[in-house]
Order: C-alpha cells, then sequence, then structure tokens
C-alpha cells in the first residue's frame, strides 16, 4: 500500500512508523522491529475476539429492538427475564475486593477535582497538567461566582470593587477551612513562624494561632517574613501568597496577593470522546503530545495579545516544613491517557490484506509504550512515583468486553516487558450494560482498576439507542432527574466501594458541561461528594480550582463510610425506560426540543468535520453555552432520532430544522476567515451533510455512536482541503 511501511503481519503509515520509530522506541529497552512484529501478533491474536465483540452488540440490540416491537404490552418481570437469558444481565461474581497495588496517592488518597483536556490541543494539556495548583482569586475575580452587583463588573481594567469582593471570599473560605484560633484571617496583619508554629499577629497586636496547628505543613521565605504558607486539609492543599511588593499584596493587611489551591489533583490526558483524530496525521499528533508530557519536553508557543507565550510544564513547588525540613510537591497534576473504545478501527496501520486495525489496540500499545518512559524514570518529571501506566478505558459493555481489555493490557505488558498490572485501568460505567454489570466488569480487572467514574453522557446516549423501539423519549432536559440515571449514580458508588475502592481507587462522577456557570457550579456539584465520589469531572483549569472548595468542606471517606453500611438493590430502578408517559407535547414545545438539538449538533460538528475540534463550546438555545463532545453529540442525534422514528415530529420539519439552524451557528461563527458556512449550499457542506446523516442514519448507528459518521466525513473533509491544496 503506498505510504505504508511492510513489517510482518502489519503496513504502517510512514509517519506514525518515523515518528514511533524515532522519538519513541529509543531508550525503551526494545527494538522497532520487536515492536512491529509484537504488535502484528497482538493484532492477529485480538482483532478477531474484538470484532467478535461487537457483533454481540449489534446481536444484542437486534434483539431487544424485536422484543420490544412484539411487546408493546410491556411486562417488567418478563423484559428482566428476556434481559438475563440476553446475558444482557449477567449472573452476578460472589463477593470480592481489588487487590491493585503501586497505585499513586492522588488517585488512592487524595480525593479531589479531575480535569480532562483533549490531547491533541498542545497548548491546552500542558495547562491541564499545570492545573494542579490554581489561583483562587483568578478563578473568582474571571467568573461569575462573584456577582457584578454593586460596581463590581468584570469588564475592562483591574475593578478593586470586584477585587475587595475576591479578597473577601478567599479569607471566608481560610477561616471555614484553616480557623484561627481566635479572629479572622481577614484581620491578620503578619504571618510569622515561630517554633515550628504559625502564629498571626493582629493590628492592635494582640495574637493567634491556628485552631489546628496540624494544619500548617509548610512555608517559604523565611520564619519572620514568609512568602508563602502552606495548610493541609481533607488530604489537600492551599498556599496563601504574601508578598507585600505585588500590586494585590500591596493592597492587604497582611500583604497576601493570592490563594493558589492544589486544584486538578488528577488530570485525563483525552483520546477520545473531547479529541478528532481520523487518521495517521492525527494520531501522530496525539501520541506526540502525550510522549512530551510524560517526558517533560512539551512546549506551546502560541500568540496572546500582541505577545508570543511559550508554555511548558511546572516544576515542582519547594517548602520547607514546620521542624525545618525541606520537601517538595508536585507541580503538576498525575495524568491518565483516555484510549479510545472497542469500536472504531484506524487507517493508520492494516493488517496483512489492508484491513484497518481497531483502534483501541493501537492507543493501548502506543499509550503503553510512551509511558514505559516514565517507569523507566528517563523524564524530566515523573507521573506515576508507584512506577503504574494509567489508562481510562471508556465505552466497554458488559464484563465480556472489560474482560478482552484486561487481555489486551496483559499483551501489551508482555511485548513492553513490564510487570504484569503496570498498566491500571480506569473503566468508564457509561453504556447501560456495564452499569447493569458492574460488579462482573470489576471483577475482571480487579488487579489493575483505579476507578470507575459515572459518564453519564454517553449513558443517556446509550439508554435512548437502547430502548429506540419502546417509544419516544422524555425531553433531554428531564434526563438528568430520570429513575434509571439517579439510580445509575448510586448504584456506581455502592459496587465500587462493596468492591473496596475506599483508600484504593477513585469513585468518579462526571462532567460539568456549562463551563461558565461556575456560580451553579458551586452551588451544585458538592453534591456529587455527598453521593460519594472521591473526585469529579471538570472541563477547565478554572472549574478544577473552584471544585476543589468542595473538597475542603467535606472529608469523602467519612461520607463512603456511612454509605457503605446501607445496601439497596437498584437494579429495577436502573431499568427504568424514560420513554415519555405523556408525549401530548405542544407543538412549540416540539419545535423547541428540536431547535436546541439541531443547534448544538450543528455547532459542535461544522467544528469536528471541517476544523478538527474534538471538543467545542456551543451556545444551546437559552444562549447558555455547553461544553459539546462526541457524548453529547450521541445524546441529541440519539434523541432527534427517537423522536423521527416514533412520529414526533417528521422528517421535513427535521431538515426544516436543521437548515434554519445551520444559518444561526453560520452567524455564530461569522468572526472566524477560516469558517465555511453551511448555508452557503447545504448540498456541498460536508459538515451539514455529516450533521443531517447524524440525525436521519442515527437509528441504523452501532449503539448510537456518533463516531463512523464523524470520521468517514472528516476524512473527507480532509481530503477537499488536500485536494484543493
Ligand atoms: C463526556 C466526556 O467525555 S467529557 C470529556 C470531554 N470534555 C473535555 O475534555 C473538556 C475539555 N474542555 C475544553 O476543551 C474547553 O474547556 C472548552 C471547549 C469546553 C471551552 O474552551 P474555551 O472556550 O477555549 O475555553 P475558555 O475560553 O473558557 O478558556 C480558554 C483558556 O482555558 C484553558 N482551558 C480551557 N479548557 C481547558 C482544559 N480542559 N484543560 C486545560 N486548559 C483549558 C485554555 O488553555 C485557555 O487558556 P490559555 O489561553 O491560557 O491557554
Ligand atoms: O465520557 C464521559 C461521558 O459522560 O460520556
Ligand atoms: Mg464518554
Amino acid at each position: 500500500m503506498e505510504g505504508y511501511s511492510k513489517i510482518g503481519y502489519l503496513q504502517v503509515a510512514e509517519e506514525l512508523y518515523e515518528f514511533i520509530n524515532k522519538d519513541v522506541i529509543p531508550g525503551s529497552g526494545m527494538s522497532s522491529e520487536e515492536f512491529w512484529l509484537g504488535l502484528g501478533d497482538i493484532v492477529k491474536d485480538l482483532a478477531p475476539k474484538n470484532k467478535q465483540l461487537l457483533e454481540v452488540r449489534d446481536d444484542m440490540q437486534m434483539k431487544l429492538n424485536e422484543w420490544h416491537k412484539s411487546n408493546q404490552d410491556f411486562h417488567f418481570e418478563e423484559y428482566k427475564t428476556f434481559l438475563e437469558k440476553l446475558n444482557y444481565v449477567e449472573p452476578e461474581v460472589d463477593d470480592f475486593t481489588i487487590t491493585t497495588t503501586n497505585v499513586d496517592d492522588e488517585i488512592a488518597v487524595q480525593a479531589g477535582p479531575q480535569l480532562v483536556v483533549p490531547v491533541n490541543n498542545g497548548r491546552y494539556a500542558i495547562n491541564a497538567a499545570n492545573a494542579r495548583w490554581g489561583s483562587l482569586y483568578d478563578a473568582l475575580y474571571g467568573t461569575d461566582v462573584i456577582s457584578e452587583e454593586n460596581g463590581a463588573d468584570r469588564k475592562g481594567s483591574y475593578n478593586p470593587i470586584r477585587g475587595d469582593k475576591v479578597v473577601a471570599y478567599a479569607k471566608r473560605f481560610l477561616d471555614k477551612t484553616v480557623p484561627l484560633k481566635e479572629r479572622s484571617h481577614s484581620d491578620v496583619m503578619q504571618y510569622s513562624i515561630e517554633q515550628g508554629m504559625l502564629k498571626v499577629h493582629f493590628k492592635d497586636s494582640d495574637e493567634s494561632v491556628l485552631l489546628d496547628q496540624s494544619q500548617f505543613v509548610g512555608y517559604q521565605g523565611s520564619e519572620e517574613n514568609p512568602n508563602a504558607i502552606l495548610f493541609k486539609n481533607n488530604d489537600v492543599h492551599v498556599e496563601v501568597q504574601i508578598d507585600r511588593d505585588d500590586s494585590i499584596g500591596q493592597t492587604d493587611a497582611a500583604g497576601v496577593k493570592d490563594v493558589y489551591m492544589e486544584s486538578a489533583i488528577t488530570t485525563i490526558m483525552d483520546f477520545e470522546d473531547s479529541v478528532t483524530a481520523v487518521d495517521a496525521e492525527d494520531k501522530v499528533l496525539v501520541y506526540r503530545n502525550f510522549l512530551g508530557l510524560i517526558k517533560g519536553d512539551l512546549n506551546a508557543s502560541f500568540q496572546k495579545g500582541s505577545k508570543t507565550v511559550t508554555r511548558s510544564l511546572n516544576t515542582d513547588r519547594e517548602y520547607t516544613s514546620p521542624d525545618g525540613h525541606s520537601f517538595s510537591l508536585r507541580g503538576r497534576s498525575l495524568m491518565f491517557a483516555r484510549n479510545v473504545g472497542h469500536l472504531m478501527t484506524t487507517n493508520a496501520v492494516l493488517d496483512q490484506d489492508g484491513n484497518e486495525i481497531p483502534e483501541g489496540i493501537l492507543d493501548s500499545v502506543i499509550t503503553g509504550l510512551i509511558g514505559k518512559h516514565d517507569v523507566l524514570e528517563h523524564g524530566k518529571y515523573q507521573n506515576s512515583s508507584k512506577g503504574s501506566i494509567y489508562i481510562v478505558k471508556p465505552k466497554m459493555h458488559g464484563s465480556e468486553e472489560v474482560a478482552f481489555s484486561n487481555n489486551l493490557f496483559n499483551r501489551t505488558e508482555d511485548l513492553l516487558k513490564l510487570d504484569r498490572n503496570t498498566i491500571k485501568i480506569g473503566v468508564m460505567d457509561e453504556e447501560r450494560r456495564t452499569t447493569l454489570n458492574l460488579r462482573n466488569c470489576i471483577n475482571e480487572v480487579k488487579e489493575r482498576i483505579v476507578f470507575i467514574n459515572t459518564g453519564f453522557l454517553d449513558r443517556t446516549g446509550d439508554e435512548i439507542h437502547t430502548s429506540m423501539e419502546v417509544g419516544p423519549v422524555i425531553r433531554k432536559s428531564e434526563m438528568k432527574n430520570a429513575t434509571w440515571l439517579q439510580s445509575y449514580e448510586k448504584s456506581n458508588v455502592q459496587q465500587g466501594l462493596k468492591a473496596g475502592f475506599s483508600g484504593k481507587a477513585q469513585i468518579g462522577k462526571g462532567m460539568w458541561a456549562m463551563p461558565d456557570l461556575m456560580a451553579d457550579m458551586l452551588a451544585q456539584k458538592g453534591s456529587q461528594l455527598q453521593a460519594g465520589a472521591n473526585t469529579a469531572w471538570v472541563p477547565s483549569p478554572t472549574a478544577a480550582t473552584l471544585h476543589a472548595l468542595h473538597y475542603h468542606e467535606v472529608h469523602v471517606p467519612n461520607i463512603q463510610e456511612e454509605l457503605a453500611k446501607k445496601v439497596v438493590d437498584y437494579q429495577n430502578d436502573i431499568l427504568q425506560i424514560p420513554a415519555a408517559k405523556d408525549t401530548s407535547w405542544s407543538k412549540k414545545e416540539i419545535q423547541e426540543e428540536l431547535d436546541n438539538n439541531a443547534q448544538g449538533i450543528l455547532g459542535y460538528v461544522v467544528r469536528w468535520v471541517e476544523h478538527g475540534v474534538g471538543c467545542s463550546k456551543v451556545p444551546d438555545i437559552r444562549n447558555i453555552e455547553l461544553m459539546e463532545d462526541r457524548a453529547t453529540l450521541r445524546i441529541s442525534s440519539q434523541h432527534v432520532a427517537n423522536w423521527l422514528h416514533h412520529g414526533i415530529c417528521t422528517k421535513d420539519q427535521v431538515m426544516e430544522t436543521m437548515k434554519r439552524m445551520a444559518k444561526v451557528v453560520d452567524e455564530q461563527n461569522a468572526g472566524d476567515p477560516e469558517y465555511r458556512a453551511m448555508a452557503a449550499n447545504y448540498d456541498e457542506s460536508i459538515a451539514f451533510q455529516a450533521a443531517c446523516d447524524l440525525v436521519f442514519e442515527g437509528f441504523n448507528q452501532p449503539n448510537g455512536y456518533t463516531e463512523p459518521i464523524l470520521h468517514k466525513r472528516r476524512q473527507e473533509a480532509k481530503a477537499k482541503v488536500y485536494a484543493n491544496k
């Protein structure tokens, strides 16, 4: 095949071949020949099984559709029996606990925010790794957490009225989190260290100490005039920064210029939901960025206003302990790589017959190979101090698919000469068959599992698609309160606790998908901790810093201990299908639902297909900017497909809506010179065609996934650009 190098069983796209051989193999302890021949063996052995697992998915979906069509008179018990016979609901394994070892404290001990970032965007990826620490002052000043009332507006140059509100908020946080024995942090004139204790001095020459002296764990600078005081609360840190020469420090009695929060304790470097990678060129970019992150030499230069900014990874933070010893804290988030799932194949590597190989197999061996450099301590920094490689595996359906991933990781370890279970797994609980059989799924990876996470966005898409034949689904905005979703969230925590995750692994919860609504996030996202999660997803570094506040309010291990005492059988509730009981929506309501979905689909897809951007902020019908990714696209497209299938709307109505909304999206993007308007020629716009395919062909997409259409159309768009060059 032209443009490919033949090696053993495989044909490898030249750019990938060269990148791996030149940049990744050296120092890995293996030759390139060994690597490619070994990958060939894995593909030869595992690709047929991968294919068979996908056939099981299709077969189950077909049988579900048939069952629902011939059981319009629905009986719940019969439905359950049918699911059990189909092995859609598996017989449960006996009690067990996970035995994962060599897990970093960031995962096992420290409850805190988890940031997700598309790894193809180097600038964002570096930012994400550096988001281990973030400025509380900036996060408050720049978001709606601080209201703009009474002259505290955000626009323009620094507004001292707003600044005062920020400082007051931060000092209230300190009073709650690291209280003084007497009075408030806002009364402090001077922080100092005396005989290993933190002392605070007030204006009237009064002084005090911390209520709990053990919360003071370090400082920078001198004992008399420290320039940073480090506190620890609920296993996470907060640093009060002092600089009397700084423009903000000057205005503060104690010279405090900022409160720095330990924020994104872990980060998911995403190769999946938020990424566009459809060929060898794109795959090389994501692998190259990940290599740079692991080796610590990734840089990104970009224009910010008139300046060129070069960004690189932060160093560790150095402190002196109260008893005078030097120590450091990590300056960077602990990184996971989220590989793609089992569905897609990639043309970056072909087998000897010219078939694309499963993309998940390629991701496993290459992220494993890159991760090996960390195990061998080749980087400027170390990601895992325990010699582990952390991989998140998404979109798996049921325990056989998890067992397949385990086998793939075993084979990857053997090929790379890594000890068994060096590669840890994070299991996304985001498909209905995994939720129902989560215990069995965890059991398949009990020696390497480090997280379960409720990816409720994909999970909602799967919910709609699975029960497509039942009837019209409830409106999208009602999904979050639906019985199935609420019980899925609870069941996930219960299964994690039962399998002994507390103190060993993460029980994670999903994304806050409104990146601009930070006040609402602060009000609502703490509930994920109350529900037992020791981490939850945020879309940006700012959100990580603000979400970190929640982990200071509650000590998650205590909550988990309480929750572990009660055991509830959630299965019947998880199986409550979100079909609408009352479908008498008004014409206006139907149109509103369609408009909203169409706007989200088009706004996201146009950037995916034409610009290669896999995660975007797209305004919804109320003009609220939403984080859209493949999983939210799956929901919107399946929702329209469902209503279309059940005659709630007509094909003509949907087409009219898509065309009208394309004009709205075109207007939203009018300021972008690279943007190609969809409404200029609907038939020629590849993005518009992709969006239409997702809706009109939605019924036939495997499990309602968006990748097959997105990949095909993106490849088409890239080919068109190259042809015109
Ligand atoms: C279902 C699921 O799988 S959810 C997982 C998928 N979702 C994600 O991965 C979320 C990733 N988030 C993002 O891509 C972005 O935050 C978006 C698209 C939601 C918003 O992006 P933007 O509009 O560019 O963000 P905004 O203008 O508010 O902020 C930009 C700044 O924040 C930084 N930033 C924003 N999001 C992130 C992030 N996730 N990680 C690191 N940095 C980020 C940017 O680097 C930029 O800072 P810089 O100029 O100093 O480099
Ligand atoms: O991957 C996360 C999701 O919600 O889907
Ligand atoms: Mg997902």
